[in-house]
């Protein structure tokens, strides 16, 4: 018969409380004994007050002859009726109440505490009194659940926290891990102590703890690892699934998160369990893998039929990964828990690994590939991929490469473009197959034709597991390189690489076919599995040799398992009992691979430095630039002030409007020059992208000889105005020297007539400058359009104007206005 703790825990109470009653000096002994003792008093009081309290609803029921004597109060320690007699009747309640208990839990079938599930979920902190009600709930459970009896199987479901100590029946805690050995023998240690415990596989539920200590250079998960063997009605049922007594927990709705980084740079340990197939359940198998709590993978063995030895006895194990997602969770489900931040991070710069690893048919190409109505990681990735480009496509450029090969029969075969086996070479970027096709992808499409491209040309078989059955191990590789100018206008060059493999499965070599070529081919997987193993070996106990050179896999997947590489394994299992053996080595495999950390690295970036003479030149030729626009702007401005001033003065000193007018019109001579040459001041590609190809010494020098140009202009500019300005005064002088001498009458200014008596045209009246002041008119403005002839002083007559009246269109010529001719 098995006792549990709580019922070896009681009865040493029980001997305690004696032994204290015997000699009251043993109370301090049993006080330094026992370190749980407050916490037992506690549980012994609540224990206590929940028998007074069914006690008095009894006596309340049946009242007794005499109901008054014995009253109970809200706490057991307090009793209201604290008689001598009354505390001795209470003393004697209490010792009945404990060895009541105890003879029940000791009378419990022992079939019925058949398992206790430890979820490794969080409480809040609880004080310790409510723990201590938890404790007694469970135990209340457990022990009430014997009410059943028979083999009925009895499942506990409690925190791992409330659970007290007493309420696993046998816990063998290993002190120290074993050194590291093979997994064989590892198996077999377990295999050995589960065997101690189990015994003869009697009735009872035996469960075995294994708490590791930390492995050098491994995180550990601090999580306990079970093996339990079973017989009878108990063990595994339920966790196999099988139908029978399904645990439901709240935390299966739980979404799980996994982050890279949150766990160190150890690799990242996904399971995937398929669905049973149609032909798995035409011959009858059962599921022997549950996932609980998304994190948990509950493995069954069931006794063979004809083993009627072992027909009743079960064995399982248990395994706790990163995420462990049922057959139920989707493509979109994979990938976003264990690739999306891959993605993200390649974008940054940084490589990523993806391999999925397990039996052959147990769903590594469905979660790789996908159907086109379930496209699945590799594809998700690169839509999410290319996505993520577009939208930084404004900060920087990206370019895209993609290249697939697959590894047959330890030859490496470009799948983009087939031809001769590519031969593996290791450069500085790591190992890379010399010749292998890097496409340069533009749209998710594009990529998804090469992949389908690819997939065609990939080597498969319909085997005894599976119809499609990939022969060969297939990596996709996707190298985004992205481009950006930061602030210092340094180019900032990273180049990321995500790797996608799906590996070929083992299958086990069957006697039939041993000289197939199947087998062949099964054999070449099954070595460059082992390979892969030994690789995972070696990293995990921090072998300075990693024995890569083995196989080519190993070989191609060296960054990923032992670089500087986020790496992600997804371990595909299938549920059907019939594949146990293939899923243990698989869990087996991916749990040692949990172990394997990366190194650190930093993301691949390469900055370009612009030097520093260079970026001075640039700013210099702006800034000359500039000098250049606002010294333009200010000489047009002097140039206009100097047109304004000019037209002032010479519509002061000298009245012919069509010199004022030619003045106000006609462009200044700098302007003209510019008009007729508008190269002449600027060097032709002052603004063109050439100017940029030329020196900048040069531009500098055009620009200092346009600038002296252009004051020179100024410069001769001035000096005209200054003459003109000399003209006018000399004019004015003139003018006033001669009205000194006599006074101008409309008579004098009357020409005599000619002794022929020829009659002057009236037009000569007007030759004297003074009239032809006064006499300006509005008619004689609008002949500024007029082609300029000047006079001797540089300005315009009336006769001209006249003349050209005759010639130019004016207003006059307009109809209604047209001069008659004479
Ligand atoms: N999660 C899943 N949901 C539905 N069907 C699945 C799932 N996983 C796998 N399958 C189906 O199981 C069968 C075998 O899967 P798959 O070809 O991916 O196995 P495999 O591990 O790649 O095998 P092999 O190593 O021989 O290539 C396929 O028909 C596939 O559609």
């Amino acid at each position: 018969m098995v006792a549990t703790r709580s019922q070896v825990n009681v009865i040493q109470e029980r001997n305690e409380m004696r032994d204290e009653q015997d000699n009251p000096n043993l109370g301090n002994r049993h006080q330094l004994r026992n370190p749980h003792h407050g916490l037992k008093e506690k549980m012994k009081a609540l224990t206590q007050l929940y028998e007074q309290q069914k006690q008095s609803s009894i006596s309340l029921r049946n009242p007794s002859p005499k109901p008054d004597k014995v009253r109970f109060s809200t706490h057991p320690s307090v009793d209201l009726l604290s008689s001598g007699s009354c505390k001795q009747e209470s003393e004697k309640r209490k010792l009945s109440v404990v060895e009541n208990q105890v003879m029940r839990e000791n009378s419990m079938p022992v079939s019925t505490v058949s398992k206790t599930y430890i979820l490794p979920q969080q409480p809040p902190p609880q004080p310790i009194a409510a723990v201590a009600e938890d404790a007694k709930e469970n135990i209340a459970v457990a022990v009430d659940g014997g009410g059943g009896g028979g083999n009925a199987e009895k499942i506990v479901v409690m925190r791992e926290n409330s659970m007290p100590a007493s309420m696993v029946s046998r816990t063998y805690i290993l002190p120290q891990q074993p050194p590291p050995q093979p997994p064989a023998a590892a198996e077999d240690a377990r295999d050995k102590v589960a065997a101690a415990v189990g015994g003869g596989g009697g009735n009872g539920e035996k469960i075995v703890g294994f708490t590791c200590p930390p492995r050098r250079g491994v995180v550990t998960t601090n999580v306990v690892r079970k093996l339990s063997m079973g017989g009878g009605g108990g063990g595994y049922a339920a966790a196999g699934g099988g139908g029978e007594g399904v645990v439901k927990n709240a935390a299966e709705s739980e979404g799980v998160t996994v982050k890279l980084g949150s766990v160190g740079s150890r690799i990242l340990v996904f399971v995937r369990l398929r669905p049973l197939s149609k032909k798995e359940k035409e011959v009858g198998s059962r599921s022997c893998v549950r996932i609980v709590n998304q994190k948990e993978v509950y493995l069954t063995e069931f006794a063979n039929e004809n083993d009627y030895l072992r027909l009743k006895r079960l064995r399982g194990r248990h395994f706790t990964f990163d995420a462990a997602f049922p057959d139920s969770s989707s493509q979109l489900d994979v990938y976003s828990t264990s690739t999306s931040e891959l993605v993200e991070a390649v974008l940054q710069g940084r490589n990523g690994s993806v391999f999925c690893y397990g039996a052959t048919g147990a769903g590594k190409t469905f979660t790789m590939l996908g159907t086109v109505e379930n496209p699945g990681v590799m594809v998700l990735a690169i839509k999410d991929l290319f996505n993520k480009v577009r939208k930084r496509s404004c900060d920087g450029n990206h370019v895209v490469h993609l290249s697939y090969l697959e590894v047959y029969n330890e030859t490496v075969r470009d799948l983009l473009s087939p031809g001769r086996p590519l031969i593996l070479r290791e450069d500085k970027q790591g190992i890379v197959a010399a010749g292998l096709t890097q496409y340069r992808a533009y749209s998710t499409d594009e990529v998804m034709m090469l992949l389908q491209q690819g997939n065609r040309n990939r080597t498969t078989e319909p085997t005894r597991a599976n119809e499609t059955s990939s022969r060969s191990h297939a990596i996709l590789q996707v190298m985004v390189e992205y481009r950006v100018k930061d602030e210092c206008n340094n180019i900032i060059n990273r180049v990321g690489k995500l790797s996608l493999i799906d590996l070929a499965g083992s299958e086990r070599a069957h006697a039939t076919d041993q000289r197939t070529l199947r087998s062949l081919e099964g054999a070449n997987i099954n070595r460059s599995l082992l390979a892969l193993s030994s690789c995972i070996n070696a990293l995990v106990e921090g072998k300075k040799h990693v024995p890569y050179r083995n196989s080519k896999l190993t070989q191609l997947l060296k960054d990923s398992l032992g670089g500087p590489c986020n790496t992600v394994m997804i371990a595909n299992i299938s549920p059907s009992n019939l594949s146990f053996g293939e899923t243990q080595n698989t869990l087996h495999w991916a749990d040692r691979a949990k172990e394997i950390r990366t190194k650190a690295y930093e993301a691949n970036e390469e900055i370009t430095k612009i030097p520093n003479a260079e970026t001075d030149q640039a700013k210099l030729l702006l800034e000359l630039q500039k000098e250049n626009h606002d010294l333009r702007a200010q000489l047009a401005r002097q140039q206009q002030k100097l047109l304004m001033v000019q037209a002032q003065s010479l519509a002061a000193a000298s009245p012919t409007p069509s010199t004022i007018s030619s003045i106000l019109t006609t462009p200044p001579t700098s302007c003209r020059q510019k008009e007729r040459k508008p190269k002449s001041f600027l060097p032709r590609n002052c603004f063109t992208p050439e100017s940029k190809k030329k020196a900048p010494e040069e531009t500098v020098k055009e620009l200092k000889q346009t600038i002296k140009m252009l004051e020179a202009a100024m410069e001769k500019m001035k000096k005209d105005h200054g003459l003109q300005m000399k003209q006018k005064d000399d004019l004015i002088r003139e003018i006033s020297q001669k009205g000194g001498k006599r006074v101008v009458t409309k008579g004098n200014l009357r020409p005599k007539e000619t002794e022929t008596g020829e009659l002057k045209s009236p037009s000569s009246r007007f030759m004297s400058p003074a009239v032809r002041d006064k006499k300006r008119s509005f008619w004689d403005i609008t002949t500024a359009n007029s082609p300029s002839v000047v006079t001797l002083n540089g300005r315009k007559t009336r006769s001209h104007v006249v003349k050209e009246l005759a010639a130019a269109p004016s207003m006059l010529l307009q109809p209604g206005f047209a001069r008659q001719k004479p």
